[in-house]
């Protein structure tokens, strides 16, 4: 199988472009609507597509619009950092309008942000052939795009090539989000299921079950200017007997610092920013037979 890839979409266009239907067509019917704290990171997650070989986590834009105010300038500003932010950009540009100063104008902007864009005719199915290879040739002269894919949301037209593109677009990695768990979990629990993954991997046979991670202290840096401060992380690595210590931790804890790097990379594009996190391994003895340690791991 091929290597599994995992990171962030957004999609831009114009109003009416068909991106929030769009979104809802690769998401499915379980939209999950995930907000996370705005402190710790900015992105909020509208949907994520999960397969075999991709995780594909869809960022909420608020909408590139040409800006008339200033509030649409502090927007354009929001949704550039978003945009500087994601893996792969989608825009939306529908078959049933002409490519128009709007559409110009975020090409232009497009063309200063560091992700490829997939240019992306939406509602293919409510125009004549002719005229979707018509748009195709205009699209493709608006811009250096990665991919332009017509696709048709309400008719299942090529929704599934437009996520094979965005998928192969993403870089290789773990999911970053566990399946089935598209809720508005805390970010600690997902900062420990990221661990505890990272501390599993290659010896799942030796202690499956054996393994717990509580995050003891999330902290920020007492430096306040600092313009992206590091977040200090720091976590216990609980197994039930000595020997499993061993195991995770490694000859001369070599283990412990590829589980910690590991963990690390997950963890700062989970939070999309710079994190240090300190390891600590701990035998809780048989915890998953006694219910006082079950409270204090959080279970
Ligand atoms: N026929 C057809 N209509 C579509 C398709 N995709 C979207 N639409 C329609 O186009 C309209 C706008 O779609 P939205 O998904 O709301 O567009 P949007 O880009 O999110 O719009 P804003 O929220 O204003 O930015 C809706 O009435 C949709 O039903 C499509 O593939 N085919």
């Amino acid at each position: 199988m091929s290597e599994h890839r995992s990171g962030f979409a957004a999609f831009v266009g114009r109003p009416n472009a068909g991106k929030s239907t769009l979104m809802n067509a690769l998401v499915g019917e379980k939209v999950a609507i995930m907000s996370s704290r705005p402190q710790t990171t900015r992105r909020a997650i509208r949907g994520i597509v999960n397969r075999d070989d991709a995780q594909l986590c869809i960022v909420d834009t608020p909408g590139l619009h040409r800006p008339r105010t200033l509030l649409g300038e502090r927007l354009n500003d929001l949704v550039r950092e978003t945009l500087a932010e994601v893996d792969v950009i989608g825009f939306c540009l529908p078959a049933d309008e002409k490519v128009g100063p709007g559409d110009k104008w975020i090409a232009r902007e497009l063309a200063e942000t560091r992700a490829p864009v997939v240019a992306i005719v939406t509602k293919v199915d409510k125009v004549p052939r002719e005229r979707v290879a018509e748009h195709l040739l205009d699209v493709s002269q608006l811009g250096d795009w990665a991919e332009i894919v017509p696709v048709s949301s309400v008719k299942d037209i090529q929704v599934d090539v437009l996520l094979d593109v965005l998928a192969a677009r993403l870089p290789v990695g773990p999911p970053l989000y566990p399946e089935g768990h598209l809720t508005d979990e805390p970010e600690d629990v997902r900062v420990a299921e990221l661990i505890r993954e990272a501390a599993l991997e290659g010896v799942r046979d030796e202690l499956p079950h054996s393994i717990a991670v509580v995050i003891e202290e999330m902290v920020e840096p007492d430096s306040e200017d600092a313009h992206r401060p590091v977040l200090e992380i720091r976590a216990h690595v609980f197994v039930e007997r000595d020997s499993q210590k061993g195991i995770i931790i490694g000859k001369g804890g070599s283990r412990l610092k590829e589980v910690g790097a590991t963990a690390r990379a997950g963890i700062e594009h989970l939070l999309g920013r710079k994190v240090y996190l300190d390891l600590h391994v701990k035998v809780a003895k048989d915890w998953q037979r006694d219910p006082k340690q079950l409270g204090r791991l959080g279970f």
